[in-house]
């Protein structure tokens, strides 16, 4: 493995992708460090999802290139290299399945993917479900008992369940009152310390990218048009950079004048 690929977890380089006429991104590159977490911002409809699930394979390309732990994507990740442990996905919608109690959500990647015994999994299972917060009286509880913040938990414990080096976050703190928000945040500070991870993090949430994000990459017009700590893109003079955390809405963010 060469240097650049001891550093970045992910390389986009030159990304086009589109839906007939409709261009999405635009020759778009970023390069997400290993390790970090990273937050990608962008207006509504701007290709956010688009360019995670085209990372992650969901979507062809039209053109570029996209490396993630040091592999083209499309030459595969290498042999005895599956999907699933190079990276963990927490949806935004349908996070867990409804007919499956918390632990058998988590033991189903390892069930799919690993040849082991039914103890094993279990063990396995309880150890994330721990790992995330979660109580072992809510171990056997289905989606429809748990709060929407457990269930992120519950959710954030699969996409770990087979140690993955990235995480792929899709709006992680939406629909959680600030106090579950701030949990779930500090969390993926946890995870991203205790275990390493690298954190993809599509998010709205203008606390979040305060507190947890080591970057934050802004979409606009297709390309990545800022990117750096925070402070960096408060700084931005990009016009819709501005308009998004010089909002009204972004007062939190600025100290306050006496
Ligand atoms: N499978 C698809 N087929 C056709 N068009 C699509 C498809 N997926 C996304 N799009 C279009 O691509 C554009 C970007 O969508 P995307 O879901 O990535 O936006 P987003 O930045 O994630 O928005 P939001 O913040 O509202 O979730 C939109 O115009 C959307 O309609």
């Amino acid at each position: 493995m060469d240097a650049l690929a001891d550093l970045y977890a992910i390389r986009v380089a030159d990304l086009v992708v589109g839906f007939g006429h409709q261009t999405v991104l635009d020759h778009l590159s970023l390069d997400v460090r290993r390790g970090e977490i990273l937050g990608l911002v962008g207006a509504s409809g701007g290709g956010k999802s688009v360019l995670m699930r085209t990372i992650i394979g969901l979507i062809p390309k039209q053109g570029g290139h996209i490396t993630v732990m040091g592999r083209d994507t499309e030459r595969g990740l290498g042999r005895g290299t599956s999907v699933a442990a190079t990276w963990g996905i927490l949806f935004q919608q349908g996070a867990l399945f409804s007919s499956l109690t918390a632990r058998q959500n988590v033991k189903f990647p390892l069930r799919e993917t690993l040849d082991i015994s039914e103890k094993l999994q279990d063990e396995i299972a309880t150890a994330k479900l721990e790992m995330v917060g979660i109580a072992a009286d809510d171990w056997d509880k289905f989606p429809a008992q748990l709060s929407g913040g457990m269930t992120k938990r519950v959710a954030l414990a699969r996409a770990l369940a087979l140690d993955p080096g990235i995480v792929f976050l899709d709006e992680p703190t939406s629909g959680l009152d600030p106090i579950a928000a701030g949990d779930f945040d500090q969390l993926i500070k946890t995870l991203q310390t205790t275990l390493g991870l690298t954190v993809f993090m599509v998010t709205h949430d203008l606390a979040s990218l305060n507190v947890v994000c080591d970057r934050v990459a802004a979409l606009a017009d297709g390309k990545i048009v800022a990117i750096g700590p925070m402070a960096d893109l408060m700084q931005s003079e990009h016009p819709w950079v501005r308009a998004y955390f010089h909002g009204k809405r972004s007062e939190m963010l600025r100290p306050k004048q006496d």
